[in-house]
């Protein structure tokens, strides 16, 4: 079906998936076009697995950049040799080595651990200019959202999508909905956009967002640096959108220009020409429009274990007493167990174990230098045992060490890392010990998210520095600085695009140890990667089935099983399947790690000892089909491993009121059908008989639940054509995808004349291959 954009007043979110579809369904489903996908270690050994099975190639390569950075220790690397004697867990080790192995096999450009351009994926693709305005980014990372900041349209996708857009360049999308965050006014002094976007969170809540396309506009939104934007977008993903957007203008433009991966002359003038164009029409509608006052936030932090849970460094710990919800307050209960705070105590009177300073939120030049300015001139807190500055690009540490904030931060006590996800996560050795508190710059702090039992508070980098050096939470209006020279929160974008530039080609320009050899790719091979010189390979794949379908891929018709209630909301994909089980490489044998928090503990041995969680007790442990009762199942994390885990189980449905975007995505991928109905359905119909130990029997082609006697319980749930189809006949995505290589061909020929800035991409990155000298000083093997 040929798609025409409406004529009439257009939202930015509107332009930029007007000017990507690549074809629209009968039944509404759209094929996107993707400009840019961000790759690293976590998300992408079964997607690569499942090209190698089917045959199939990447198609663009220069629309493609890798890097490894969720496994990989942040210790110092003076001493790098390679992954294997640098990374001691044999897991982490292994999703490095496999994706080392497929950015070879596949030939796609590649950042590796010796190379200075080496970061966290949200914060390198940004720093090379490879994420540019008004184009479509994913990645297999919820966090993908950062790049919105650019008017880019960016969200986290699974794995199964990974392997679509590699095979295909093109992802399958609905339409999201309009919102708008209107901010008005300017933000006080001492507040910054992390206390913004936790207030608009804790203002909207984490599900606010869902089903939306977040544009954050405004004053205060406007008047931002493009780092502080990107902090904003980051967290889009926690208030549940799709993604968040700005959009694109001067500031934009200042800081992509010039950067390795932007276009150059007249292919620049032509991109702002374009980009200019990105803009929310005058008169174009949004289907929710919220005003946010400027002047009603000051530094905000969280108490518990969701990011909604913020409130301003002035108030106290709130008291379950006061709430009447039930739902709510049990929540609220479990929360303040959970973080061992008492109700009523003042934030600022809370005294913290560790701080870390570091993720994808802010970890960038800008928060580096906002922190280094608060703990300049002072000490950390003996209480404090560990504070951490863990930069987010081997080019944002060059960059801080040329300005001495290493020093500053080293003298005041706080440890000087290397880049990588570090502390948000810890699939690295970064992890917090249980019941252990951090002050921390990351983005979520869902329970076990730091490390078992551990205490997240969310909050920008002054304040988390502030803290370490207090040993307690800290309102940074009355923080003291010692040394007013250093920049608190600006940033002199020249230099600093400068110093970037120099050290990717004084990096380049590295001589060799003597007798070393480099097998690095021939100059005039890369020269000879024209963008859009990909092979268009013919598909293995008749009738949409493909061998590397996802494993269980079988129709799904009728299912009849026990049902299990889970009384809970916001059940983010960190308690659906922990860190510790994401360092797979295959899609199966995650049983075991569904629930784990909530399934098993450690006696004072150390053994791991179950809790008799309902899911481990007859005859639920037979489960079909879980019956959720609250918001928002499935949010945070883009982790396809929580379908996985929850399929291994046994598990084919889920019914819950609502479901976090890239989960309900990722479930129809994998067989999994996930149903939304309304909560008082679900309470009145569904949870008794889940309750009870009952059966259901979920009837797809008819769109009904019964109960085992057959009687209808609920009449008709809705699902998506196109997702009913698939489910129905058990058919491969990316296999349908491929037969419309006639579309996808012929918006690559239109994308190539009207947005020739785009071609090239990532397709003249020069991986470091073989022996040469890294840029930390010593001889490093890459591959
Ligand atoms: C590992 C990855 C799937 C995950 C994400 O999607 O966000 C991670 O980055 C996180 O922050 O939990
Ligand atoms: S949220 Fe944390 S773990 Fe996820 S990509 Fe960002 S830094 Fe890495």
């Amino acid at each position: 079906m040929s798609y025409t954009p409406s004529k009439g007043p257009r939202t930015l979110y509107d332009k930029v998936f007007d000017a990507h579809v690549v074809h629209k369904d009968e039944s509404g489903s759209y094929l996107l076009y993707i400009d840019r996908h961000l790759v690293h270690e976590v998300t992408s050994p079964q997607a690569f697995e499942g090209l190698k099975d089917a045959g199939r190639k990447v198609r663009r390569r220069d629309c493609t950049l890798a890097t490894v950075d969720h496994n990989i220790p942040t210790w110092s690397r003076k001493n790098f040799k390679s992954p294997e004697t640098f990374i001691k867990e044999s897991d982490s080790l292994l999703q490095v080595q496999t994706l080392q192995q497929n950015v070879k096999d596949f030939d796609v450009p590649f950042f590796g651990m010796t190379d200075a351009r080496q970061g966290i994926v949200h914060i390198i693709g940004p720093e090379q200019g490879f994420t540019l305005p008004g184009t479509t980014v994913v990645c297999g990372d919820s966090h993908t959202s950062t790049h919105g900041a650019f008017g880019s349209l960016a969200f986290g996708i699974g794995t199964s999508e990974v392997e679509h857009v590699l095979a295909t360049q093109t992802i399958i999308q609905a339409k999201s909905k309009n919102m708008r965050i209107f901010v008005e006014g300017k933000l006080s002094p001492g507040v910054t956009s992390k206390d913004l976007i936790l207030h608009i969170i804790g203002v909207i809540g984490t599900a606010g967002g869902t089903g939306c396309v977040i544009e954050f506009a405004g004053e205060a939104v406007e008047e931002l640096s493009m780092e502080a934007r990107m902090s904003i977008c980051n967290m889009a993903i926690e208030a549940g959108a799709r993604a968040g957007m700005i959009k694109p203008d001067q500031i934009t433009f200042d800081y992509v220009e010039g950067r390795p991966l932007a276009p150059k002359g007249q292919e620049w003038e032509k991109a702002v020409a374009y980009w200019n164009t990105l803009h929310t029409d005058e008169g174009a509608q949004f289907d929710y429009d919220i005003k946010i006052k400027s002047k009603d936030i000051i530094p905000t932090i969280t108490w518990g274990t969701s990011p909604q849970d913020a409130l301003p460094i002035t108030a106290s710990v709130p008291d379950p007493a006061n709430v009447s919800d039930p739902i709510k307050k049990s929540m609220m209960e479990g929360a303040l167990k959970y973080m061992g705070l008492k109700p009523n105590k003042p934030l600022k009177e809370i005294s913290i174990d560790k701080v870390f300073i570091g993720s994808c939120t802010n970890a960038r030049i800008e928060d580096l230098r906002a922190a280094a300015a608060v703990v300049k001139g002072y000490k950390k807190a003996d209480s404090v045992k560990l504070a951490m500055v863990v930069p987010g690009s081997g080019l944002v540490k060059q960059q801080a060490e040329k300005e001495g904030l290493d020093r500053v931060f080293e003298e005041a006590g706080f440890e000087w890392r290397e880049a990588g996800c570090s502390m948000c996560l810890g699939m690295n050795p970064d992890i917090l010990d249980p019941e252990e508190r951090c002050a921390s710059t990351s983005n979520r702090n869902f329970e076990g998210r730091q490390g078992a039992r551990s205490r997240t508070h969310l909050m920008s980098p002054a304040m988390a520095a502030a803290a370490g050096i207090k040993g307690h939470f800290v309102d940074i209006r009355e923080f003291q600085y010692k040394d007013n020279d250093v920049p608190k929160v600006t940033i002199e974008q020249e230099t600093e695009d400068k110093a970037l530039q120099d050290a990717v080609y004084e990096h380049e320009k590295q001589p060799l140890p003597e007798g070393e050899t480099v097998q690095e790719q021939e100059d005039d091979e890369v020269k000879d990667i024209p963008a859009t010189n990909h092979k268009i390979h013919e598909s293995p794949i008749k009738n949409g089935k493909s061998s590397s379908a996802p494993a269980g891929m079988e129709p799904f018709l009728t299912v009849n099983g026990v049902a299990a209630p889970v009384d809970k909301a916001n059940v983010d994909t960190d308690a659906i399947i922990p860190k510790q089980f994401l360092k797979t490489i295959k899609r199966t044998g995650l049983k075991k790690g569904l629930f784990y928090e909530w399934r098993f503990t450690k006696d004072e041995n150390g053994n791991e000892v179950s809790l008799n969680y309902i899911l481990d007790t007859e005859p639920y442990a037979k489960s079909k089909i879980l019956v959720v009762t609250g918001d928002n199942f499935g949010c945070g994390s883009s982790r396809e491993h929580a379908p996985w885990a929850l399929k291994d189980f046994g598990i084919k449905s889920i019914i819950a009121p609502s479901f976090g975007d890239i989960f309900y995505n990722n479930s129809f991928k994998n067989g999994l059908l996930p149903i939304r109905l309304p909560q008082e359905v679900i309470l009145e119909k569904l949870y008794p008989i889940a309750q009870s130990a009952g059966s259901l029997v979920i009837d797809l082609p008819n769109q009904q639940i019964l109960d085992s006697n057959n009687n209808v319980l609920v009449k008709h749930f809705d699902v998506e054509d196109f997702r009913k189809h698939c489910l129905v006949n058990g058919l491969d995505d990316i296999g349908i995808t491929m037969q419309k290589e006639e579309f996808i061909s012929k918006y690559e020929a239109k994308r190539k004349i009207e947005f020739s800035f785009l071609e090239g991409g990532s397709g003249g990155v020069k991986p470091i291959v073989g022996s040469k000298k890294s840029p930390y000083g010593n001889t490093a093997q890459e591959w």
